[in-house]
């Protein structure tokens, strides 16, 4: 068997001889890659003047550099001249110039950029680093293959969609989203499943609702959709009582409402879209229905973040075959998470829109690599993700510690699933009252 290089011993031992390596170096890298500026025309002069040789080319210069967990930080100050986008097209003769794994490069501020550099390749065997409890709603999701750690953060994204070939390792993904949900206080996860619920049963203690056919699906999206505008009531009413306070203390969206007053957060994981927004029997009623569903889905994407309310929408393709409005929806889902894909078509359903970069990477990833994703922004940045592999009895073990926290939220009632034929409500797991 194959000896894999532990954490610690890129840490302990690698990282500061690569840290030495990369300083001893650094200038005549800079030189090969052609990231060298040539000297000013003072000192060009000045050599000449005083019959000298001329002046060496300038070379950028490393102003700090750290050694991570999985690798190296180094920042580097431009010379005038340069651009991020010349160390962006370098970053692959950096790697092989300095023996790293991969080399990203970020601009930090005007004339200052970031080198993120691994030492092997940490989206092999995925060990996620310990991260402290933040606020608001964000979950470690996974590794970046630059070695830091993908948020999935719900005031900075509120939708998302996460498409993947079959296999390709979707289920994994959202099954680690609702365990670190689930560990929130005040969310409120809410479960379609078409699959007859084989993925998000088992982890139904901790949903507040949890449906598993297209109708009950439409009457449980409707609900969301009147609980919206009970929300948008709750806001009007803060802000009317705050008239008169300064501008910056009246609020348009829930988390500007004072704690006791806000009510649970909602984020809807839909598994499958294909199975709400395909009709197959080709049927008035169905055909009526998907287009519902899909109308509810663009309302809640359009409006429903100041509401609190959050899709994450999960499918193998997510185009205009699946039906009328569904490019629409598309459009309100700025978070993109693709998992391997088997066509471009799929490809650019995911990033063609928003980062045309991502499209040819997520074709790329290997079948031997489940989990490995193309995660990108409506920025137009994009970069490789993997989850670390998450068992269902893991995410069910944590879903059900976490059961206490699920809070019952009234318009959602006829849907909390009943586990064991008892339903959460009657069973000893005390449940948590909304806040007003
Ligand atoms: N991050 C990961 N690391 C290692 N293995 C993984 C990872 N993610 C998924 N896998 C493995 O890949 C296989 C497929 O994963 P998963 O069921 O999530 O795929 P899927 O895209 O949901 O497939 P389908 O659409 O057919 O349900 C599983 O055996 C799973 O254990």
């Amino acid at each position: 068997m194959r000896w894999r290089r532990p954490a610690w011993y890129w840490r302990g031992i690698s990282g500061p001889v690569a840290a030495v390596r990369l300083r001893v170096r650094w200038g005549s890298v800079m030189e090969a890659c052609e990231l060298v500026v040539a000297p000013t025309r003072f000192r060009l002069t000045v050599a000449r003047m005083a019959h000298r040789p001329a002046p060496a080319p300038r070379v950028p210069r490393l102003v700090r550099l750290r050694v991570t967990r999985t690798g190296l930080v180094g920042r580097v100050r431009l010379r005038p001249g340069q651009d991020t986008h010349d160390f962006a097209t370098a970053a692959d003769r950096l790697r092989h110039s300095f023996a790293m794994q991969q080399v990203v490069v970020r601009e930090l501020r005007a004339g200052v950029v970031e080198l993120r550099m691994t030492g092997y390749d940490v989206l092999r065997r995925v060990q996620m680093p310990r991260v402290k409890p933040t606020s608001g709603l964000r979950v470690p999701m996974a590794l970046r293959e630059d070695g830091s750690v993908h948020w999935r953060d719900y005031r900075q994204t509120p939708h998302a969609l996460n498409l993947g070939a079959t296999q390709s390792g979707k289920s994994v993904y959202q099954r680690r989203l609702v365990m670190g949900l689930a560990k929130l206080p005040n969310v409120a996860l809410v479960g379609v499943d078409c699959k007859e619920g084989v993925e998000l049963a088992p982890l139904a203690r901790r949903f507040s609702a949890l449906v598993d056919n297209p109708d009950d699906a439409l009457a449980l999206l409707e609900a969301l959709l009147g609980r919206m505008a009970e929300t948008y009531q709750v806001i009007r009413a803060e802000q009317r009582i705050t008239a008169d306070v300064p501008d910056a203390e009246i609020t348009a969206d829930i988390w500007g409402l004072p704690e006791e007053k806000r009510p649970a957060l909602v984020v809807v994981v839909i598994d499958e879209i294909a199975e709400l927004s395909l009709v197959s029997s080709g049927s008035k009623e169905e055909e009526k229905r998907r287009d519902q569903i899909i109308t509810a889905l663009v309302r809640l994407a359009q409006l429903g973040r100041a509401a609190g309310i959050y899709l994450e929408l999960c499918g193998q393709r997510f185009g205009a075959d699946l039906g009328k409005g569904i490019t629409t929806l598309r459009a309100q889902l700025s978070g993109r998470v693709s998992h391997r894909v088997n066509d471009e078509g799929t490809a650019k359903m995911a990033f063609g829109d928003i980062a045309p970069g991502a499209v040819l990477a997520c074709m790329q990833i290997p079948d031997n690599r489940p989990g490995a994703a193309v995660v990108a922004s409506s920025s137009g940045g994009w970069s490789m993700i993997r989850t670390p592999k998450t068992s269902m009895r893991a995410a069910a073990n944590v879903c059900n510690a976490h059961a206490d926290l699920t809070p019952d939220i009234p318009e959602l009632a006829r849907w909390r699933p009943s586990v064991a034929g008892i339903s959460l409500a009657e069973s000893s797991v005390p449940a948590v009252s909304e806040a007003a």
